[in-house]
């Protein structure tokens, strides 16, 4: 799917390494595609977002998680130039810096971000859903004919461009099986449908780095499975897959990597089965939940978080039972 389809991919030689790291907020990883440090976004007296320092394995799916408001959407806004740092950015002391393949990002709108080959997705807003299922596919091209006058004005290469991107979304719309709905509209589809389409169009950039707004929200279980064998075959060709989610079962099963965080900073970091039920965690989750009435679609409740834990107990008793 992206440029790195040889990525020499070998989940177990990966699972391997990450499980050699120390399990601490900001521990360096051994092939970071992305570092951030001191990245901080205030609203009034209100601290939303305040990472030290955090880096993102090349090649591993990493989620990111944390309690209600802890800040993940915002550093996902953040990182992908959707929003600014309140210390400013750039290499000054006590302003935030990141980069994305070694090249700072600081200073770098969100199209250049997404030209840079870190893409997120988007939900559909009024307008997506009006148009057609292709036509969204083709605005996910990083080179849109109308975008680029340069282009516009060489009408063959133009129209060359245009054929290519059709290609390329027909085949992504196959491959997440939505060919057959190309031609209708956008709004039409079903909730899992949408979250097919999001992924798919993000695609059409080839990314590097994919990154993902809770991609389980409101999808029906008959297409769980199919979103979360198509995250993990995007992980196996090589791109880099950062998601934000609550779906705990979700996390558990396709993450190579959790990072936690809780009120605006990154509180824990490790592999999925002891990031997870670590006492800090549970605690941050708790101490978050603790004065709210919850809502009916909060999946992380109290008795969530324990069944996790006893089945990821009864997992590791297992696993050392075979050794
Ligand atoms: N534009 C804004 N103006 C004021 N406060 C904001 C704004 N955006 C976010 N916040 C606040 O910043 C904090 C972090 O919010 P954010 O949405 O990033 O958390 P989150 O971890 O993504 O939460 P959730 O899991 O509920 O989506 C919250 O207290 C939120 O109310």
């Amino acid at each position: 799917m992206s440029d790195q389809a040889n990525y020499p991919y070998d989940r177990a030689a990966l699972r391997a390494e990450l499980r050699t790291l120390e399990q601490r907020p900001g521990v360096s990883k051994p092939d970071p595609i992305l570092t951030v440090d001191n990245m901080q976004r205030r609203f009034g007296g209100m601290t939303a977002v305040d990472v030290e320092h955090l880096e993102v394995q090349r090649g591993a799916i990493t989620a990111l998680i944390g309690p209600n408001g802890a800040g993940k959407t915002t550093f996902f806004n953040l990182l992908t130039g959707f929003d600014r740092p309140s210390n400013g950015a750039g290499s000054g002391s006590g302003k935030a810096g990141w980069a994305f393949e070694g090249r700072a990002l600081g200073r770098t709108n969100a199209t250049k971000v997404a030209r840079a080959g870190m893409i997120r997705t988007f939900q559909l807003t009024k307008a997506l859903s009006r148009m057609t299922v292709l036509e969204n596919m083709l605005i996910g091209a990083n080179d849109q004919p109308g975008e680029n006058l340069f282009v516009g004005l060489v009408k063959p290469l133009w129209a060359k461009r245009e054929q290519e991107n059709i290609e390329r979304a027909d085949e992504l719309l196959k491959r997440f099986k939505l060919d057959a709905k190309r031609n209708d509209l956008a709004g039409g589809l079903s909730g899992g449908q949408k979250k097919l389409l999001e992924m798919a169009r993000a695609l059409m950039a080839n990314p590097s780095m994919i990154m993902l707004d809770e991609p389980m929200a409101g999808v029906n279980p008959a297409l769980t499975q199919s979103l979360l064998e198509h995250i993990q075959s995007l992980r196996d060709e090589g791109t880099t897959v950062l998601f934000v989610e609550h779906d705990m079962h979700m996390v558990r099963h396709i993450s190579d990597w959790v990072v936690v965080m809780a009120q605006g900073q990154v509180i824990a970091e490790g592999l999925p089965e002891e990031v997870m039920t670590s006492k800090a965690v549970v605690d941050a989750y708790l101490g978050a939940h603790h004065d709210r009435d919850l809502g009916d679609d909060d999946v992380l409740t109290t008795g969530v978080i324990r069944a996790i834990a006893e089945e990821v107990a009864e997992e590791v008793e297992e696993e050392e039972a075979a050794r």
